[in-house]
């Protein structure tokens, strides 16, 4: 891997960054530019090479639901968070209100969607919000080597002026028994860990940390981390990008998961971490150069699941 290689995938990609646009539905996020671009790519031998505009910082966006998913499930043990949140993929938009009702016994159908996010979130351990979150942010800071994780408080407040569809579905699931905390504290937690800034080299730490199967500089840190990045691998696989992870699935092959702000990051096992940005995103909510630039990466590396690799 080298930096030319990576500047030609995200150069021969460019022009997809046209084939979408910033996220609107939450006002702040639509001042991003929609012409940026850019990948970290993070390796166990500690290489790390990033091209484009890398250094810009972003929000987690649905990103942060997948380290919310991997803490709640070192507090409670996947039995519990799977008996209130499914595991499917489900076809529909992220934030779908009518799947709810109609589907998976008024659970959640998967951790990654919205609804099953805020209700991940409602089981995290913690006297209150900001210690629930701060738990979630010691736990980037280890994975990512960054002392201090931020929030953005500008998309922060945009978030919670404008989230009444994430409060329609938190309200519904207090209704069925799926969320048995406060509604509003659970939301909030959401709104907060949705805002929290990285850049794509921060994303292609977490990638890296998935993709090694819960190492943070060679070492296990908790003795269930390897079921709880096994099953969080799982589920950005068969569900990370939303209604198009069955095509991202079979393109590109590699674990990932996706944010409004066009964040994507991704975790091919044993391989390397990968964080890309591009925030014009498509219709269904993903970058829409950054899935082609992921497409991409795995042909270039041979990073398909189901590649086979020379022995
Ligand atoms: N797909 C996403 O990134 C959605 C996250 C966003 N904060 C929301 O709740 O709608």
């Amino acid at each position: 891997m080298n930096v030319k290689n990576l500047e030609e995938i995200l150069n021969r990609n460019r022009s997809y960054t046209n084939q979408g646009e910033t996220a609107n539905y939450i006002p702040e996020l639509a001042y991003a530019n929609p012409q940026q671009l850019g990948i970290t790519v993070c390796t166990p031998r500690g290489e790390v090479i990033s091209v484009g505009d890398c250094e810009v910082e972003f929000t987690m966006q649905s990103i942060s639901k997948v380290v919310n998913l991997i803490v709640a499930v070192l507090d409670n043990g996947p039995e519990q968070v799977f008996s209130k949140v499914g595991m499917e993929s489900s076809g529909e938009p992220f934030n779908s209100v009518a799947e709810l009702e109609t589907k998976a016994e008024n659970k959640p159908l998967n951790p990654l969607i919205n609804a099953g996010a805020i209700a991940v979130s409602s089981m995290i351990k913690g006297r209150d919000v900001e210690e629930q979150f701060q738990r979630v942010c010691t736990f980037l800071s280890k994975i990512t080597g960054k002392e201090n994780i931020t929030l953005n408080e500008r998309i922060y407040e945009s978030e919670k002026l404008t989230g009444d569809r994430n409060r329609s579905l938190a309200y519904f699931m207090k209704s069925t028994g799926v969320i048995d905390t406060n509604v509003e504290e659970a939301l909030d937690l959401y709104f907060r860990l949705c805002s929290i800034s990285v850049t794509c080299s921060d994303l292609a730490k977490i990638g890296l940390f998935l993709s090694t199967g819960g190492k943070i500089q060679g070492e296990i840190l908790h003795k269930n981390m390897p079921k709880a990045v096994q099953i969080a691998l799982s589920i950005m696989l068969t569900a990370g990008l939303y209604n198009e992870s069955g095509e991202t699935m079979m393109k590109a092959g590699i674990p990932a998961k996706s944010g409004v702000s066009g964040g994507i990051m991704a975790a091919p096992p044993n391989e390397m971490g990968i964080g890309i940005i591009g925030p014009a995103i498509n219709s269904k909510g993903n970058s829409a150069a950054g899935v082609k630039i992921l497409e991409d990466l795995s042909s270039e590396y041979n990073l398909h699941v189901f590649k086979k690799k020379p022995v």
